[in-house]
């Protein structure tokens, strides 16, 4: 044993021991370079070239490495919506951006990058080649992307780890519908339409089916063939579901704890389904992009800015006296109208003048100063303007799920037209804000400012901090301007006859609403604050008919739903027609009752939070919530307080989708006057 223990270590002490015993000279000789003392000069020469382009040759393949790293990272800094690292920017834009992936980094960002249609404005440069072929293969694509682990061990294990960190899943599972199930659910996960995008996409456009989309998140266990329309449907839908419509792909679900979970992973800039059409208009035309359409950083940036105009309770402060003088003089002009028609009542059917009563509300917000939209002869450029909107929002619903650049290409009427809707929004809204600004301009030479007068409104205040460039307000002004009309004189539709065939609920928000004006003394503030109702019945309203049927997320982490594993990056829609009418939420869900927003009733227990969600929810809620909520509050208080409402028809109304949920047909309802004027 001894001898081999000598054997083995033997050789190594001996050249250690060789070392240390050299002195000062021998070490010098044994360094020194052997060409040094052997080759030629040339040969030295040669070496030393051959030394410099290894080192060179390493340099690069260390660059070419650290720039694949950093294209790396900056797809997943994008993905997971982080912020930009300057030193992985650098190294992109060293080379341009041109970065080819080895085979395995390649797979391993393939396996995470978001479905075609998820990729924002990156995706138009790919719009140029586009071809239907093309664009099947991407949403196949973004299929596989939820089942890229399918069937594998590596998968189970990789998804059981991720589950795994929340604690409650058990091991085990299997796959189901490109979803990895892991115990025997109560639903079986299933498409509420075909499996293929494109035949849907194909028979939506063919049976107009676009209209009823709606009823269609609330019959998914129906098959598509024997699709038909629920007037106004109390449901017990799946609580969750696949839909799959031209390239889109999405996880479809209603109840409040999967859409609390939902909302735990929307990440710090949360994203919803981009409006491809939309923003298509806006890069053709050379526009800046708002809220609306932004995403990341920039969005947080001018959100930020929006939200302390529009959304705090100082802001509300400032334009609820604007909102109280419209409101007041459309109930004003209505009375009007009924007493100079003699006694009895007037039946009317509101709907155009509700859009120019929102338009004027929202102009009066935005630009400080009345448009004159409830004169008796309303300025027609207004007037079109309501109707580029209307155009607008019923031609993006069938070019949703179709690329914008191809039908661009091919001069289809329907891209036509929504451009020139556009156009004409832009037009009218940029006319606005160059107003808006001469005046202020003349007002602060003149000496004045803005701060010595009442409220100028958002675009004056947004002009004077000057903390966005001029462009941008530009683009969120229109936008405000585009989605303060039609998204909240429909809803008022929906209140007046709701309110009108349910005279129990119509006589208790009056009471109210009487009372609470009476205690207020005049303080408009105060007495919505002491008239529960009237948001109680804002709030039933967008339950049974939400303006918009759905919210949309891109999960930034994976979560867990149903016991289904959703990847991040999957689209996944909160429906909230089916959940505003689901009996499993709410009780009575067909009762026009706004008192079940009042007090304890009101919901608790697990994602009770999240069952009145028609403005959307956290950080990317809607903008305009609060100018929308006290607008719809002030007119409903003036109206309830003028006249008392009827309908002679109680029937359920249909309802049609077109980008936002409406009555398919007038609604004529019986003002009567209460009082003598007040
Ligand atoms: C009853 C009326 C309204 C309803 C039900 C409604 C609904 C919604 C919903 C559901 C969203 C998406 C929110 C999310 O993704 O979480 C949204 C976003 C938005 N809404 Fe409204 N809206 C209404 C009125 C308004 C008004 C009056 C304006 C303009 C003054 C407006 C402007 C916007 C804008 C600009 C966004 C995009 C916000 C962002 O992405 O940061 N909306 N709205």
């Amino acid at each position: 044993m001894a001898s081999m223990v000598k054997s083995v270590l033997g050789a190594p002490i001996n050249l250690f021991s060789s070392c240390l015993s050299l002195d000062g000279k021998e070490r010098e000789q044994h360094s020194a370079p052997r060409w040094q003392t052997r080759r030629t000069v040339d040969e030295q020469r040669r070496y030393q070239e051959e030394l410099e382009e290894e080192k060179r040759k390493r340099a690069a393949h260390c660059e070419k490495r650290k720039r694949e790293r950093a294209a790396m990272r900056t797809h997943f800094r994008h993905k997971y919506q982080l912020a930009q690292n300057a030193k992985d920017d650098n190294h992109l834009n060293a080379v341009g951006g041109k970065v080819v992936l080895p085979r395995e980094l390649a797979a391993v960002v393939r396996s995470e990058v978001p479905p075609a249609q998820e990729r924002g404005f990156s995706l138009f440069g790919s719009f140029q080649e586009l071809d239907f072929r093309v664009l099947r293969e991407s949403a196949q694509n973004s299929s596989q992307q939820c089942t890229s682990h399918r069937g594998t061990t590596e998968g189970a294990r990789q998804l059981r780890r991720t589950a795994g960190c929340r604690g409650q899943i058990p091991a085990g599972g299997h796959w189901a519908g490109g979803f990895w199930k892991w115990r025997e659910p109560c639903h079986s996960l299933h498409c509420n339409t075909h499996t293929d995008g494109w035949i849907n996409l194909a028979r939506f456009w063919k049976e107009d089916v676009f209209r009823t989309l709606h009823s269609l998140h609330c019959t998914t266990q129906r098959t598509f063939n024997s699709y038909h329309t629920l007037p106004h449907c109390a449901v017990t839908p799946a609580p969750f579901c696949r839909e799959r419509l031209g390239s889109s792909d999405s996880v479809n679900v209603l109840l409040p704890q999967d859409i609390g979970e939902l909302f735990r992973s929307e990440g710090l800039h949360p994203r919803r389904m981009l409006f491809e059409p939309w923003a298509a208009h806006r890069e053709y035309r050379g526009h800046n992009c708002g809220v609306f359409l932004k995403n990341g950083a920039e969005w947080r940036e001018d959100r930020l800015l929006l939200n302390r105009e529009v959304m705090t309770p100082a802001a509300v402060m400032r334009f609820l006296p604007l909102l109280d003088e419209v409101a007041r003089d459309f109930v004003g002009r209505l009375r009007g109208r009924l007493e100079r028609g003699g006694r009895g009542g007037l039946t009317v059917d509101l709907a155009p003048e509700l859009f120019r009563f929102t338009l004027e509300s929202i102009c009066h917000v935005l630009y400080g100063e009345r448009v004159g939209l409830l004169s008796d002869s309303p300025n027609p450029e207004a007037q079109r303007f309501i109707s580029a909107v209307e155009l607008m929002l019923e031609t993006t619903l069938p070019l949703l799920y179709l690329p914008p650049r191809l039908l661009q290409r091919l001069g289809a009427p329907l891209w036509k037209e929504h451009v020139a809707a556009w156009d004409h929004i832009f037009q009218h809204a940029d006319e606005r804000v160059q107003s808006g600004y001469r005046k202020l301009r003349s007002d602060v030479t003149a000496g004045g400012g803005a701060s010595d007068r009442k409220y100028p409104g958002v675009l004056a205040e947004l002009l004077l901090k000057g903390e966005l460039p001029l462009e941008r307000i530009r683009a969120n002004i229109t936008e405000l301007m585009a989605g303060g009309v039609d998204t909240t004189a429909v809803p008022l539709q929906f209140c007046l006859f709701e309110l009108a065939r349910t005279p129990s609920v119509q006589d208790s928000v009056r009471r109210q609403v009487q009372r609470a004006l009476e205690q207020a003394g005049g303080d408009v503030a105060q007495a919505l604050r002491a008239a529960p109702l009237l948001r109680g019945t804002v709030k039933e309203i967008l339950r049974l008919y939400p303006v918009g049927i759905s919210v949309q997320r891109y999960p930034v982490k994976d979560i867990v739903l149903q016991n289904y594993h959703i990847p991040a990056g999957t689209l996944v829609q909160a429906c909230l027609y089916p959940l505003g009418r689901s009996s499993s939420v709410f009780s009575e869900p067909l009762r026009f009752w706004p008192e079940r927003w009042l007090g304890s009733g009101s919901g608790s227990g697990s994602g009770s939070g999240f069952r009145s969600l028609a403005f959307g929810f956290g950080s990317r809620q809607c903008v305009g919530r609060r100018i929308a909520e006290t607008e719809m509050q002030l007119f409903l208080m003036h109206i309830l307080k003028n006249f008392k409402l009827e309908v002679k028809s109680k029937t359920d109304l249909r309802t049609k989708y077109t980008l936002i949920l409406q009555p398919e047909s007038p609604l004529p309802i019986t003002f009567t006057l209460l009082t003598p004027d007040p």
